[in-house]
């Protein structure tokens, strides 16, 4: 149903609900872990603190990724206590309310996980209801921008997963065979609509031929079509406008001086009954700049910008000049200058010697115009509850008055 909710090949989105269930049973262990501090104070008198919920929790999530996003929210939410609306996005309506289902099947009570379907006006009434406590938001930047402007009206704390225009860099004593594996996967799982893929790809320019070489030679191979066939590796995009929106980008980049050394046109598979489908080529474009749109904008399709570089340094200064932060990936051999790089990268998921795994006991999240809150991991019990101090005095008032 994943699959054909969104258009990704059956194979990824199985691997999607696995990670779905393993959020679920993740945070499912972690509520009975929840716990405050004690502080011990003068006198015997003492304080603790209680982890508590915030209330009625909002989610409202992106296409790419529709069950998952909601179980990344949901799960750790209803873990602390609190309730939540969640509201996919139109394109993607259907998956969410199975999840909604398969709640209330497990025995969650009734009214505390709901699904309200919608675009941006029941996007916008769920922000500004007062009774909502937070907003927990995955989607572009511009629409993160204006849900942190409505929850400023509230005073509502907010959780931002944004787009992304993350760098891969591959430095020449790198496992070249490993290194191409790694810049496919950051670039061609669903179709290339995935926040944190590293899509300015930097190679060291010693190695540039070999690796171009071996990434088109993959790339050429991956066998695109049919959704629900257990063998297809790239499904078809979300929708016609954003189909068009990304060969755009190609064509822009090809007038801006960019070589298609792969791809970059449609895919019309044999099968009649899939032929209107928005199936795309993975592309690979050689010879980009900085200064490109295609590698300065997210597309969020199947395009690879590579780049060469020179130094360290270099590539570090390139790589960092974005206003996004959400991932960040290196390849090399030499481990003090892997440690080196991610330390100065500035994303807030990075990767040495691989690259977009996201494994729920990890927190994943962006710096920047990518976002801020984190998802997965333990840290994300603190964006779905607020701390109470209680001070408890064991002797008498002492009262200046
Ligand atoms: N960082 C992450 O974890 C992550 C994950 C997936 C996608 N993304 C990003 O999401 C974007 C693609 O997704 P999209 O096209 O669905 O994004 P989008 O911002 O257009 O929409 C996201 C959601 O917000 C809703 N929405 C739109 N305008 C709204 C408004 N004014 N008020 C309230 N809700 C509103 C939409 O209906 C949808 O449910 C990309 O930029 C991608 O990088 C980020
Ligand atoms: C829920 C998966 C988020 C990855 C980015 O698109």
């Amino acid at each position: 149903m994943e699959s054909i909710n969104n258009g990704k090949p059956i194979f990824e989105a199985m691997l999607d609900i696995d990670i779905a269930w393993q959020c679920i049973e993740y945070y499912a262990g972690l509520a009975g872990t929840l716990s405050g501090q004690h502080i011990q104070l003068s006198g015997g008198s003492f304080a603790y603190t209680r982890r508590e919920p915030l209330g009625v929790c909002v989610g409202i999530g992106a296409w790419n990724y529709p069950f998952q996003i909601a179980c990344w929210k949901s799960a750790p939410a209803l873990a602390c206590g609190n309730a939540m609306i969640y509201k996919p996005s139109p394109l993607t309506p259907v998956t969410t309310v199975m999840l909604a289902e398969i709640y209330a099947q497990a025995g969650v009570p009734e009214g505390l996980f709901n699904v309200v379907q919608g675009g941006v006006a029941t996007g916008e009434f769920l922000c500004h209801h007062p009774d909502v406590a937070k907003i927990s938001f995955t989607g572009s930047v511009p629409t993160g921008s204006k849900i942190m402007e409505m929850a400023s009206k509230g005073i509502k704390p907010v959780t931002l997963e944004l787009g992304g225009k993350s760098p891969l860099i591959v430095f020449s004593d790198c496992d070249l065979q490993n290194a191409v594996k790694g810049a496919l996967m950051a670039n061609f799982l669903s179709q290339g609509e995935v926040c944190c893929n590293g899509t300015r790809v930097f190679v060291q320019r010693h190695i540039l031929d070999k690796f171009v070489q071996e990434v088109v030679k993959r790339t050429q191979a991956i066998k695109i079509g049919d959704p629900l066939k257990e063998d297809t590796r790239m499904g078809a995009l979300i929708s016609r406008p954003h189909f068009n929106r990304v060969l755009g980008f190609v064509k822009q980049a090809k007038e801006e001086g960019a070589t298609v050394l792969c791809g970059g046109e449609p895919y019309v598979p044999s099968d009649p009954k899939l032929k209107d489908g928005y199936y795309m080529r993975p592309t690979v474009l050689g010879n980009c700049k900085d200064e490109m749109t295609c590698v300065k904008e997210e597309i969020f399709g199947p395009v690879m910008s590579v780049l060469p570089f020179d130094t360290e340094e270099e590539v570090l200064q390139r790589a960092n000049n974005t206003s996004f932060g959400l991932a960040g990936g290196v390849f090399t051999r030499d481990i003090t200058r892997a440690h080196r790089v991610v330390a100065a990268l500035q994303a807030g998921s990075c990767y040495i010697n691989n690259y977009n795994l996201s494994p729920i006991e990890v927190p994943f999240g962006g710096y920047k115009k990518s976002g801020f809150g984190r998802e997965n991991g333990q840290v994300t019990i603190e964006y779905y509850s607020q701390l109470k101090t209680v001070y408890v005095e064991m002797g008498d008032v002492e009262c200046t008055f």
